[in-house]
């Protein structure tokens, strides 16, 4: 570990609570610990003579699953080696860390989230446990961060430095408005700085009263946060899809709710949810047209072991690729379709995990 990472002196770990990871954790320095995540997964994939001895490097298996009665846990450990822990900082870190993340789908209907979870850190010299995060929010952020760094590095980017003035805005359209898809929609507004701005957010739930919710919850975001966006809610998926630059498809559906003549011609999809199986949201049709990328090659070959379609590859290669003419570029061709096939995996949760002990023991330092 690096001398500048903080370490707990302490015998006990930390106990970090929700409300304290709510406080702590900011969507730029998010943004930045995901970047991060991805880049160690793909330098990592590489060839040994091929990585990039400034980047970080990573080691996770792919997560295993334990079926229980009403749904199933996730066990999901990984480390990431030598990343940065800000954005023009030289600082850096290792951190060996284990999210356990239970799905329980019918939790909604006694008022309990569906997902529950902790990031477990550990000294990654010694093997200590250091730290226990609540990781219901930090999941809602780290997910739809992943979501904001693929649309950024795979449609943004390329989308800014094709205007005059750098500057490109969106119509945003969100498939389902359980947590992910309201962390979405916030992060998509809380970024608009760096990102894009977005002038329209269109929503569309299976349950129309939750939908109407997350456009309460989007109205008040815009009166914080000063920003200037309509907010519709539709009646139909392809309403809902319809002139959208960005989709999010964040639901439980083991059908196809979005087909391709629902789509513009140029659209980026962050296809986030998981039903019976992982890529059960988007139609056929969709898969038979688009570019798709992944957060994880190992992931994926088991659990999109079924998806028929052209995988580009990892959205951290594409990264690494980036400002580096001398290696082939793998941005999605221009003016398609391209798809954020989002498993989540533990290396985001590693460098977000890390993220917020970081914070916690700089803000509690007087009593260390
Ligand atoms: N890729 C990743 O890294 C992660 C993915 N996920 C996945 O994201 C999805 C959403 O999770 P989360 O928001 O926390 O869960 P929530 O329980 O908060 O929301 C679930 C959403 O899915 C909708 N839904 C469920 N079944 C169907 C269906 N058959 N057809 C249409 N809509 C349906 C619900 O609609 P309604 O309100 O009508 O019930 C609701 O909008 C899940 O599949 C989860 O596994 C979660 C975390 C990380
Ligand atoms: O990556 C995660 O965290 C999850 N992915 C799929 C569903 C449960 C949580």
């Amino acid at each position: 570990m690096s001398k500048h990472a903080a370490t707990n002196t302490r015998s006990r770990p930390m106990f970090i609570d929700e409300d304290q990871v709510k406080q702590l954790l900011d969507w730029n320095e998010a943004r930045y610990a995901i970047e991060q995540s991805f880049v160690s997964v793909s330098n990592q994939a590489r060839d040994p003579v091929a990585r990039f001895a400034d980047q970080p490097v990573s080691s996770q298996p792919a997560r295993t699953f334990v079926q229980a009665e009403g749904g199933v846990l996730l066990c999901m450990p990984g480390f990431v080696g030598q990343h940065r822990l800000a954005s023009g900082s030289s600082d850096r870190a290792s951190t060996l860390a284990c999210k356990l993340i239970t799905s329980f789908r019918k939790n909604a209907s006694i008022g309990l989230p569906s997902i529950n979870g902790e990031v477990f850190v550990f000294n990654s010299t010694t093997g200590k446990l250091e730290a226990i995060v609540e990781a219901n929010h930090l999941t809602g952020i780290r997910t739809a961060t992943a979501s904001l760094v693929a649309t950024d590095h795979l449609f943004l980017r390329p989308a800014r430095a094709r205007t005059p003035d750098g500057t490109v805005s969106i119509q945003l359209g969100i498939v389902g408005c359980g947590f992910q898809g309201m962390m979405h929609a916030i992060g998509f507004v809380r970024t608009q700085a760096a990102l894009a701005r977005v002038r329209v957010i269109r929503l569309w739930n299976r349950t129309p009263g939750r939908a109407t919710q997350l456009k309460e919850v989007l109205t008040e975001e815009a009166k914080k946060t000063g920003s200037n966006y309509s907010v519709f809610v539709c009646d139909t998926v392809e309403d809902c899809c319809r002139d959208c630059d960005v989709i999010v498809t964040a639901t439980g559906s083991s059908e196809p709710l979005v087909y391709r003549s629902f789509l513009k011609p140029n659209v980026h999809i962050n296809a986030v949810g998981a039903g019976e199986f992982h890529h059960a949201e988007l139609a056929q049709d969709v898969y038979d047209e688009c570019q798709v990328y992944i957060d994880h090659q190992e992931g994926a070959r088991k659990e999109l072991a079924t998806l028929r379609s052209n995988i580009v590859g990892e959205v951290g290669e594409v990264i690494l690729r980036e400002n580096r003419p001398q290696e082939e570029s793998l941005l999605p061709k221009p003016g398609g379709i391209s798809v954020f096939q989002s498993l989540g995996m533990a290396t985001e949760d590693v460098t977000v995990g890390r993220l917020v002990y970081e914070k916690y023991l700089k803000a509690h330092s007087d009593q260390m």
